[in-house]
């Protein structure tokens, strides 16, 4: 379920023939010189790479990639040109730095709106493709020394609430059978991953905001589903507006019992659905429509978020119904978290729910809120809080 991009950089072959290495060499030293006026790149970058230069190679040192000088020249024809020639758009450095940043660094924001499409473009093709050979190996049980794997990876960031594991299903399981920790600001599990942090708070409370807006509570019914109980931050600004029903969906047992400890299964109006989302879906324990719905899981990944979304259409009640869900999409790099945001947003518009972005200024989170996890899950200082509805 989860994309399997697992092509690095350093995979490359570290036998390169003299010629090979010398005309990289000129391939690196003229994209250095380049400027964002310098004409036509393409026939002389087209030249070295026919004669053998290294399209994916890596400084040993610093780690930058062809695509990096080229994003620093401001050259758009050249980046156009290594793109096209195979170069991955979602390379990093040895600092972690992305070909996004380093355009962005140097001031060439039209060539960084460009590289974001890239992105989204790419990543929406090797989906596609993906799909179709999921549906293959579905229809035919494949050879698997026949199967091929994408050239790109999905960035390890381009997910929520990372984690090291890229796959989703298997995170999901190894999460749901550890064991978790709660204190008073924090939810980790055996790994010392942050699981909810009550640093979100303030992001809770908007959210629900966003989520209440268009009710027109307390004359009619309203209807709110959500999915992830966490430190029950969410569910606590939830009953404040007293809505006719709460449906909450909580898949880990640790979590489960807590809810069951502080009486959540017997407040008025509230549903607790012990169950994975999925499950909850597939076996009909979602018996309604919702007024408002919230997401926010852990350890799940892009292809998670896009299956719920799916299902959105049947679950929200109607144009008025409101869906909203924590975005920390790759929120540790502002590249790739600009170019999941777009792709989140076209997928959504597909299945006909447009999305209306709130930019909410999250500040600097002190490196002592990070004391004691393993990583961090969010660096940057603009959140964008999804407010989506049905296209009426
Ligand atoms: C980040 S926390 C939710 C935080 C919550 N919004 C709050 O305000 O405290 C994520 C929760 O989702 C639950 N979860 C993870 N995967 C799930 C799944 N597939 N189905 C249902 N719940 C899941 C986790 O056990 C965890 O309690």
């Amino acid at each position: 379920m989860g994309r399997k991009r697992y092509f690095t950089m350093t995979e490359q072959s570290d036998i390169v023939s003299t010629t090979e290495h010398d005309t990289t060499v000129l391939l690196l030293d003229y994209l250095a010189s380049l400027t964002p006026s310098t004409p036509s790149p393409a026939s002389q970058i087209g030249s070295f790479l026919s004669q053998g230069a290294d399209l994916l190679h890596r400084d040993s040192t610093t780690g930058t990639t062809p695509l990096h000088i080229a994003a620093r020249s401001g050259n758009t024809e050249a980046v156009t040109v290594l793109l096209g020639a195979g170069h991955p758009w979602n390379v990093v450095d040895n600092t972690g730095k992305s070909v996004g940043e380093v355009a962005k660094e140097a001031g060439w924001d039209e060539l960084y709106e460009e590289l974001v499409e890239e992105g989204v473009r790419v990543e929406f093709v090797l989906g596609v493709l993906e799909k179709a050979q999921t549906d293959d190996e579905t229809e035919t049980p494949a050879d698997a020394s026949s199967q091929t794997s994408s050239p790109n990876p999905l960035p390890d960031t381009l997910k929520s609430r990372p984690q090291n594991l890229t796959e989703s299903t298997t995170l999901s399981t190894s999460y749901l059978s550890s064991s978790l920790t709660y204190t008073a600001d924090t939810l980790t599990d055996t790994s010392s991953n942050a699981v909810m942090m009550s640093w979100e708070t303030p992001l809770m409370i908007l959210h629900t905001t966003s989520l209440f807006s268009r009710r027109a509570f307390p004359t009619s019914e309203f209807h709110i589903l959500n999915v992830g109980f966490g430190l029950g931050i969410v569910d606590s600004i939830i009953q404040s507006h007293k809505p006719t029903t709460h449906t909450i969906i909580e898949a880990h047992p640790d979590v489960y019992k807590k809810m069951i400890a502080d009486g959540w299964d017997k407040k008025e109006g509230v549903e607790v659905i012990f169950s994975k989302w999925q499950d909850a879906l597939e076996n009909g324990l979602l018996t309604r429509t919702y007024d408002a719905i919230f997401f926010d899981t852990f350890g799940e990944n892009y292809d998670d978020l896009h299956s719920f979304h799916e299902h959105l259409p049947n679950l929200l009640t109607d144009e008025s119904s409101t869906y909203s869900f924590f975005n920390g999409l790759a929120g540790t790099n502002q590249f790739f978290h600009d170019v999941a945001c777009r792709m989140v947003e076209l997928d959504l518009a597909e299945m006909g729910i447009e999305t209306e972005w709130v930019e909410v200024d999250v500040g600097k989170l002190g490196d002592n809120v990070w004391q004691g996890m393993r990583r961090k899950y969010w660096s940057l200082n603009g959140y964008r809080l999804p407010v989506c509805r049905l296209v009426a």
